[in-house]
């Protein structure tokens, strides 16, 4: 692989930048990657676990002369975090960021960046429920989508460079208008993080089940769901207020078949239950058939068995 870029500014040193350092690194895909933490106890960790090249102790000197900044902070930063940085941006160099929520990341960045800077928002679709600089790892985009958001009219130079670079950290990439994006990610990945999160607060609230028995009796769903549930509440809170139409709209819908399965339950209707569960089957077989499910011991390597 070769140089991309030859400055990186990473801004905000979790969970997404530290993994993107390592795989920036990985694959040699640029000369030097400067960060910047808020915090003086985030710097000294990356300083100590040799995260970036340089860390900064301000914005201004990660961002000076970098040919791409990449945002890396909760949704609900990203605006701040733009005006802070745009007087420092060297002309011609590229903006991206790597939230979970589109429009309203866009409508928060756009506004403060100078003439002459290009805007190519982009959101890997991969994660864990760690977060932190010390939580990143140069596998975590390996053969996961990378989805680029450019406004119609972005230089395609700096397009073109941005997929360069996710590609060369492991990702596919593929492009959509932010609308879409926004729907497609509220029934992907917000509603399902909702669902887990509402799953475990009410093995939480039970009182009949203690607390105990259900970390000790965990069964493979739930503990999917706790697993899910562990991630970090800031990032959360600012993709559920920053996505609110498009999670509200897929809430809706859940709610609806959700109370149609238990009249179903209530009133012994097992043709109903069988033939939903049977289309719901239909839908994780489709997945692996296509090669998708990244966890399946077949991933990227043909047919699945199914
Ligand atoms: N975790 C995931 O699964 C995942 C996946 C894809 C995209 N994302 C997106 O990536 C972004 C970062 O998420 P992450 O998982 O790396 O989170 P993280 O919590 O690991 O890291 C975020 C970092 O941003 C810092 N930060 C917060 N506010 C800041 C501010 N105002 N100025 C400077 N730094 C600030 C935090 O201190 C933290 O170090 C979010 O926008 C999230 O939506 C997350
Ligand atoms: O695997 C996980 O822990 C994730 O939740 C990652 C996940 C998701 O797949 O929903 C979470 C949020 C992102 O914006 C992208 C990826």
């Amino acid at each position: 692989m070769s140089v991309v870029y030859q400055r990186v500014a990473l801004i905000g040193l979790g969970l997404i930048a530290s993994s993107m350092f390592w795989a920036i690194k990985r694959g040699g895909l640029a000369e030097e990657v400067t960060g910047f933490a808020r915090t003086p106890e985030t710097r000294a960790t990356a300083r100590e676990i040799g995260l970036c090249d340089r860390v900064c102790d301000t914005v201004a000197g990660a961002v000076e002369g970098a040919d791409l900044v990449v945002l890396c902070v909760p949704v609900g930063a990203m605006g701040s975090v733009a005006a802070e940085i745009a007087p420092h941006l060297k002309p011609g160099a590229t903006v991206t960021d790597v939230g979970s929520v589109k429009r309203a990341v866009i409508d928060a960045v756009a506004p403060h960046l100078p003439d002459g800077v290009h805007f190519v928002p982009a959101h890997p679709l991969a994660g864990t429920e760690h977060s932190g600089p010390r939580s990143g790892f140069a596998e975590l985009f390996d053969n996961r989508w990378c989805l680029l958001v450019p406004a119609e009219g972005t230089d395609i130079e700096a397009v073109a460079n941005l997929r360069k670079l996710w590609e060369g950290m492991g990702a596919n990439v593929d492009e959509m208008d932010p609308e879409h994006h926004d729907l497609v990610l509220a029934v992907t990945s917000h509603t399902p993080h909702l669902i887990a999160y509402t799953m475990v607060g009410v093995a939480d609230d039970l009182g009949r089940v203690t607390d105990s028995e259900v970390i000790k009796y965990s069964a493979a769903g739930f503990r999917d769901f706790t697993r899910i549930a562990a991630s970090d509440p800031t990032m959360w809170r600012d993709v559920f207020l920053s996505n609110k139409e498009a999670t509200l709209e897929i809430l809706g819908r859940f709610t609806e078949e959700l109370f149609a399965l238990q009249r179903a339950i209530r009133t012994g209707d097992g043709d109903h239950l069988h033939d939903y569960f049977s289309r719901t089957r239909a839908i994780r077989r489709g997945i692996i058939e296509a090669g998708q499910d990244v966890d399946a011991p077949n991933f990227g390597r043909g047919k699945a068995q199914v």
